[in-house]
């Protein structure tokens, strides 16, 4: 039995000639936002409608609650999805948008739920703006809002953030922060590292329909975090000079002969100075720095553009 609310096992999705999923395998644990990165045709959207219900693969699994997907009656309805544009209607408010949807969900009386979903995303101040006189983030924001009726338990959000200006960027981000502290798991994609680390707690980057690696933010940020890597004869030496002379504290001992120095105030030659006064003999130091977008280049082989 696995902890995955949703685990995908060698899910391929073949259009003709081009493989868009190449045998991909994944979990995703409750509670968890799910960055899925990947340039512009890598496979996400294919993934995510497959996951969605949207497009059906040509081969592999998707279990949902350890439940094969098309043996689970619920599955669908526990899952909400915010997928290229959503059918919105621009002539209509948020409020008429979301009551002709909840009619063709055959909820009945929906005022409540309606007026709870706008204050959720945010737009119950808005509610006489017609769609069409709203911002790009108003606009995601309500498609967040339909991808939420019926309460689901996983939100799948595929690129909400492209074309939204900083100020949009920021309100969508904030929203998906509060449904998950509500305690929704989100599936989220994007092609920006960068954007994806403010907020997901573990990624999968995607790469010509196959993922090449899963991370979680804690191993992501130490591969990025800007560090001094040091080498010596013996790192227990060196530590007493770095706490007292140099007052570092944050570092580590990754290895009898080497030493992490994650201190932002302290240069190399500092460290030089200070050591070969002890007459310790330095074999290496280097500043190491690979910024979250660096390291999405290098994994996708672009890391020299
Ligand atoms: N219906 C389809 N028929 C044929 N090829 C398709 C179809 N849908 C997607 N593809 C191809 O599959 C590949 C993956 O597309 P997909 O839309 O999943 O990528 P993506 O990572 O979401 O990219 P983008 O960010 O550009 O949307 C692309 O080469 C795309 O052209």
């Amino acid at each position: 039995m696995s902890d995955a609310i949703i685990e995908v096992k060698e899910l391929t999705k073949q259009f003709k000639v081009k493989t868009a999923v190449n045998k991909v395998s994944l979990k995703i644990n409750k509670g968890e936002i799910f960055g899925l990165i990947g340039q512009n045709g890598a496979g996400k959207s294919t993934l995510l409608k497959m996951i969605g219900g949207l497009v059906f693969p040509t081969s592999g699994e998707i279990h949902f609650f350890n439940e094969r997907s098309h043996q689970n009656q619920l599955y669908y309805e526990r899952m909400g999805l915010l997928i290229e544009n959503p059918g919105i209607y621009p002539g209509y408010t948020a409020y008429q948008n979301l009551e002709l949807m909840m009619i063709a969900y055959g909820i009945k009386n929906p005022n409540q739920e309606i007026h709870a979903l706008l204050q959720l995303v945010g737009l119950k101040n808005d509610k006489k703006v017609k769609v069409k006189d709203f911002s790009m983030g108003m606009k995601q924001r309500l498609g967040i809002a339909i991808a939420l009726l019926g309460s689901p338990d996983v939100l799948i959000l595929d690129e909400p953030i492209n074309g939204l200006d900083p100020y949009g960027i920021k309100e969508v981000r904030e929203l998906i922060l509060e449904l998950n502290k509500k305690g929704l798991t989100i599936i989220i994609s994007s092609h920006i590292l960068e954007e994806l680390s403010k907020i997901a707690t573990n990624y999968a980057i995607i790469h010509e329909g196959e993922i090449i690696e899963t991370i979680s933010k804690e191993e992501l940020l130490h591969k990025c975090e800007e560090r001094i890597e040091l080498e010596v004869d013996e790192a227990k030496d060196v530590i007493p000079i770095l706490e007292e002379a140099l007052n570092i504290q944050h570092y580590k001992v990754v290895d009898p002969k080497s030493v992490y120095i994650y201190d932002p105030h302290v240069e190399n030659h500092q460290i030089i100075k200070h050591l070969s006064s002890q007459d310790i003999s330095i074999h290496a130091i280097s500043k190491h720095k690979q910024g979250l977008e660096q390291y999405f280049l290098e994994r996708t082989g672009r890391g020299g553009e």
